[in-house]
C-alpha cells in the first residue's frame, strides 16, 4: 500500500489557541478515510493543512511523497493540482452556469476550449446533472449543487478529494445520494477520499477507516468496523451510539418502564457475538420470559451490528443466571 497523506507529530496553534496537537495520521491510496469530531475539535484545520492553506506550527505534513510543511508557494501549486475539494456550502460561482462552474478550474489550468467541453460533458454525465448544464446555482437544489461541486473538484483529475462536511447542509435522503456518488468516485476513479464530518452515520455509510479528533488530538483510529464494534474512548462511544440507538434515551426509558416493569438489559449485537443461542433457551432453560423493547441493528459492510434492550421477566436468581450467560456472549448493561 502507498501512503498518500501523512501527518507526523503535527501541531498547529493560532496565537495562543492550540488547534492541533501531536497529530499522527496515515491515509493510504485508494481508501475513504473519515475524520470525525465535534465542533472546534480541529477538523477544518486538519484539512487546511492537507492542501497547505495553513502551515503546521510543528511536525511534518507529507502529500504524495512530498513534504509540504515548508514548501515554497510556487511549488505548492503543483501539489494542490492533485487535490480536489468539496465544501459544506458548495462554494459555486453564482454568476456562472453549472457548465461554467465545472469548466472554471480547467480554464485556470490552461485547458483548450475543446478539451474543456469534452471533460465537462463527461463529468456532468458522471454526476448525473447533464440536464441542468445551463442552469445557474440558484436554480438548483442542495443535492444538485453538491453534484456540481463534486464534478468541479474532479475536473483536473486529482488523486485526492477532500470533502469537508460535504453533506452537512443536506437532508438525510440527499446525504445518502451524495455519499453514494462519493463512493463511485472512489471505486470508479480510484480517488482517495478524506471525509470530514461530525456525523457517525456518514462514517458508517462510506468510510474504510476513521480517526476521532478531540481537542486537536486523535484519540482513537482504526478500521470503521472495529471502531464501531469496540469503541474505546467515551467520545467515540457516544458517536457510535448516535447511529445505533444503543440505550433508550431517558425519556424513552421512562415510557418503556411504564409498560415493562421487569428487569431491563441492553445487549450489544454483532455477527460474532451470538446472543440468539442464549435467548432461544430463555424459557426452557432459565424459566425467564423476554421481550424486545428497544434497539436497532445496522449493516456495516458485510456484517450487522447494533443493540437490543430486553425486558426479562422471571425469578431474580433465574434472571441473574440468564444475564450472566448473555454476558459471556456479549456486552450487557442492566438499566437501573
Ligand atoms: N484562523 C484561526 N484563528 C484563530 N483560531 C482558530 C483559527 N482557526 C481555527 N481556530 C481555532 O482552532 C480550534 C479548531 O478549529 P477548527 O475550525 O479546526 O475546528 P473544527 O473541528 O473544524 O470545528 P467546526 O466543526 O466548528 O468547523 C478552535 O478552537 C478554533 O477556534
Amino acid at each position: 500500500m502507498t501512503t498518500l497523506i501523512e501527518f507526523r507529530g503535527v501541531g498547529k496553534t493560532f496565537g495562543g489557541v492550540t488547534a492541533l496537537d501531536g497529530v499522527d495520521l496515515s491515509i493510504e491510496a485508494g481508501e475513504i478515510y473519515a475524520v470525525i469530531g465535534h465542533s472546534g475539535a480541529g477538523k477544518s484545520t486538519l484539512v487546511r493543512l492537507m492542501n497547505a492553506l495553513e502551515r503546521a506550527t510543528s511536525g511534518n505534513v507529507l502529500v504524495d511523497g512530498t513534504d509540504i510543511t515548508n514548501l515554497p508557494e510556487r511549488r505548492l501549486r503543483q501539489v494542490r493540482l492533485g487535490i480536489g475539494m468539496v465544501f459544506q456550502q458548495f462554494n459555486l460561482l453564482r454568476s456562472r452556469t453549472v457548465f461554467g462552474n465545472v469548466a472554471y478550474p480547467l480554464k485556470v489550468a490552461g485547458w483548450t476550449k475543446a478539451d474543456r467541453e469534452k471533460r465537462v460533458t463527461e463529468l456532468l454525465n458522471f454526476v448525473g446533472i447533464t440536464d441542468r448544464a445551463w442552469h445557474y446555482p440558484d436554480q438548483l437544489s442542495g443535492g444538485q449543487k453538491q453534484r456540481v461541486g463534486i464534478a468541479r473538484a474532479l475536473a483536473t483529475n486529482p488523486k485526492i478529494l477532500l470533502a469537508d462536511e460535504s453533506t452537512s447542509a443536506l437532508d438525510p435522503e440527499t446525504t445518502g445520494e451524495v455519499l453514494r456518488l462519493l463512493q463511485r468516485v472512489n471505486q470508479e476513479f480510484g480517488v482517495t477520499i478524506v471525509v470530514i464530518t461530525h456525523e457517525m452515520e456518514v462514517v458508517r455509510e462510506i468510510a474504510d477507516r476513521v480517526a476521532v479528533l478531540q481537542d486537536g488530538r486523535v484519540i482513537e483510529h482504526g478500521p470503521v468496523r472495529e471502531v464501531f464494534a469496540a469503541p474505546r474512548e467515551q467520545t467515540t462511544k457516544r458517536f457510535v451510539e448516535t447511529v445505533l440507538r444503543a440505550r433508550p434515551e431517558p425519556g424513552d426509558l421512562e415510557r418503556i418502564r411504564q409498560r415493562h416493569p421487569g428487569r431491563l438489559v441492553t445487549a450489544r449485537i454483532s455477527d460474532d457475538r451470538r446472543i440468539g443461542a442464549v435467548l432461544s433457551e430463555a424459557q426452557s432453560r432459565y424459566d425467564v420470559r423476554f421481550e424486545v423493547v428497544h434497539g436497532g441493528v445496522k449493516e456495516l459492510g458485510s456484517t450487522s451490528f447494533g443493540s437490543l434492550t430486553l425486558e426479562l421477566v422471571g425469578e431474580d436468581a433465574s434472571v441473574d443466571k440468564l444475564i450472566a450467560d448473555l454476558r459471556a456472549a456479549t456486552d450487557v448493561e442492566e438499566l437501573a
